[in-house]
């Protein structure tokens, strides 16, 4: 259903059919429930495996981080030996438990800078590092990879993705430059069939179990979020703990409704989100934390609304919103661009959108769509 809000055709996405709240009969509520009758369990156990251990690994290097494990690539974004480190080890163990399966990954690492003269120090640290990871798991009884290996396992994320099969996804570091400066990041897995994200896993090694800005007195860190089309969210510990089912905040009233929007001003304009916040009434201020560690928060509650509204022209990568996408979609929420046309993963690495990025839950969604056409055509309007 559209609503004509000025010369801009608004989808009423809020009464678009999700698994949670599907019409009684629709194509959608069909489409869903060919979905739904497939379990993807054996997935989800592989894919909450590859992206714990890689955890491991980006936590070690967290720690103890050197200058030279930090590159820049041709666009100048920082990568470091966890990113490339996170992408062979989740490669590795996807390969490796779903063997009996055509295995397809896009991801967002490639070894071409690995391969160049003087990166022999970082690829053996990585190598290293993958090593030690994959024999930290007792499950895994294999001789240690070669150089080869790791930069055969990091390119084996080189598929394009699509809207044909089953395709993996995954971010091995989002954030990157929330993990060189010590803050969130998340390893970011999900599962495309048929160009639909059917399962989604964020593991967030720096997001308190307890809500943000509740002080809990263990103040434990380490969330492992993990959701599967029609089952819901559900949230654990990443040391391991009964996962636990997590949902939106269910709050009506913008007015008291907190927003996520990016740590790194130069991803988000938040000149857009600080007049969007203030037709809504919103009085906190926003927080802004790196990666999709956002859509976790979101999907338990700990804020209402996610604002991302990158500058004109750059193109969103479907690894940097696949698996946080079906985490809050799960727990109840909706995430669409910022006309309120839902996320299409089944055209490639990138996704086309009007805007930008934005999640709440249902109720909110009508007056987050009215108040973000009204700051974009206020602010066409004073250029
Ligand atoms: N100019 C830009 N606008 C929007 N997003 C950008 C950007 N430059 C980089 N990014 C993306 O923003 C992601 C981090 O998101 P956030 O701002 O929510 O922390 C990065 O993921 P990586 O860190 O995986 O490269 C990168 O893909
Ligand atoms: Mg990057
Ligand atoms: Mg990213
Ligand atoms: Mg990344």
């Amino acid at each position: 259903m559209y609503i004509g809000l000025s010369s801009l055709r608004i989808r009423t996405h809020f009464v678009i059919p999700t698994l949670n709240h599907k019409p009684k009969s629709s194509i959608f509520s069909l489409l869903n429930s060919s979905f739904s009758s497939m379990s993807y369990q054996k997935e989800l156990v592989a894919a909450k495996k590859a992206a714990s251990l890689a955890a491991k690994l980006c936590q070690k290097v967290q720690k103890s981080l050197l200058q030279s494990d930090v590159q820049s690539k041709l666009d100048k974004s920082p990568v470091t030996v966890a990113d490339y480190g996170s992408q062979a080890v989740v490669s590795f163990v996807l390969e490796h438990e779903l063997s009996a399966e055509p295995f397809s990954l896009v991801a967002e690492e490639d070894s071409g800078d690995l391969r160049e003269d003087g990166a022999q120090d970082t690829l053996e640290r990585i190598r290293v590092l993958v090593n030690d990871t994959i024999a930290s798991e007792s499950t895994y009884s294999v001789s240690p990879l070669s150089a080869d290996g790791v930069l055969a396992a990091i390119d084996s994320g080189r598929s394009e993705g699509g809207a044909v099969g089953r395709h993996w996804v995954l971010d091995p570091i989002d954030g990157t430059k929330g993990f060189v400066r010590g803050d969130q990041y998340a390893i970011a897995l999900a599962l495309l069939d048929q160009g639909r994200v059917v399962l989604g896993v964020l593991a967030c090694p720096n997001l308190p179990l307890a809500p943000l800005g509740v002080q809990s007195s263990a103040g434990q860190t380490g969330c492992l979020f993990s959701a599967v089309l029609g089952e819901g969210t559900y949230m654990e510990s990443l040391d391991g703990s009964s996962p636990v089912k997590v949902n939106v905040s269910p709050t009506e009233n913008s007015e008291e409704a907190s927003f996520f929007e990016s740590y790194e001003a130069a991803h988000s304009s938040f000149d857009l989100s600080s007049s969007i916040a203030k037709k809504l009434g919103v009085k906190a201020p926003p927080v802004r934390i790196d990666s999709q560690a956002k859509y976790g928060a979101l999907s338990r509650g700990d804020g209402a609304i996610y604002l991302r509204f990158p500058k004109a022209g750059y193109r969103e990568k479907i690894w940097d919103h696949a698996a946080g996408s079906i985490v809050v979609t799960e727990a109840g929420g909706i995430v669409s661009d910022a006309a309120g046309n839902p996320l299409d993963f089944s055209k490639g690495k990138y996704l086309d959108l009007y805007k930008g990025i934005i999640a709440c839950n249902q109720k909110l969604m009508p007056a987050l769509l009215k108040a973000i056409q009204q700051s974009i055509e206020e602010k066409a309007a004073s250029l």
